[in-house]
């Protein structure tokens, strides 16, 4: 079993004095796809930002082993650390394509290679030239899988990637996302979906922040 590449031990936050992300704990290893559930509102969203040093917990820690490079603002830097955000924010002004590219750009000669392969691998190849406000949102969604993939991160924090895929297009992101861990990245991937549950080799559930109370 490879050492871990992320420790993440107590960690919590509030806003305004309100629970947003219960104490949670476990590590991320090279090579497994961790799968993070737990009701809407558990602040999986949350922990992601701060696995990836986008936001500061109140409490507990965040390591990596070894260090991963820091960016210029205190996060994880794009090289090492690739995002899938809920809202996808591809570049408008950029083609699917482009948008692939400039990622991969971080992650040196192998960028070019690496893009064509998961244009196809994404079943995104007949429209690496289009903008993204010419595809649709599930071809959006898996153009940003693409991205954070494009630099050959070894950690790859993904939100909800399967949110507008049917199941066949879940299959690829899932494909995409295992491909990552079988070269050596360590993926952590909050979803609802149980077609992305049963591909974990690990899951993490976090607890209610608010737990709904019947009204009955
Ligand atoms: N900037 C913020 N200020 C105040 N509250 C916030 C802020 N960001 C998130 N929250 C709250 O923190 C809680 C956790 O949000 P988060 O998006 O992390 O949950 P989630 O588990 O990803 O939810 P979902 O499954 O619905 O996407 C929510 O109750 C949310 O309203």
């Amino acid at each position: 079993m490879p050492e871990p590449l992320l420790t993440v031990s107590g960690v919590h936050k509030s806003y305004a004095g309100s629970p947003v992300l219960r104490p949670v704990s476990f590590v991320l290893t090279p090579g497994a796809v961790t799968v993070l559930t737990g009701p809407s509102g558990s602040g999986k969203s949350t922990l992601l930002m701060i696995a990836g040093g986008w936001e500061a917990p109140d409490g507990g820690e965040v390591t990596a082993h070894p260090p991963l490079p820091g960016g210029p603002l205190g996060a994880i830097s794009w090289r090492h650390a690739g995002f899938v955000p809920q809202s996808v924010g591809l570049l408008d002004e950029l083609t699917i394509a482009e948008n692939l590219a400039f990622a991969a750009r971080l992650g040196g000669p192998d960028g070019r290679r690496r893009v064509t392969g998961l244009l196809g691998a994404l079943d995104l190849g007949d429209l690496a030239d289009r903008l993204p406000a010419e595809v649709s949102g599930g071809e959006r969604q898996r153009a940003a899988v693409g991205r954070a993939l494009a630099a050959g991160p070894s950690l790859v924090l993904a939100d909800e990637p399967t949110s507008h895929q049917d199941s066949a297009r879940t299959g690829l992101v899932l494909d995409a996302l295992r491909a990552a861990a079988d070269r050596g990245a360590a993926v952590l991937v909050a979803s609802h979906d149980p077609a992305v549950a049963r591909h974990a080799d690990r899951t993490v559930t976090l607890d209610s922040a608010h737990p709904v109370h019947d009204a009955g």
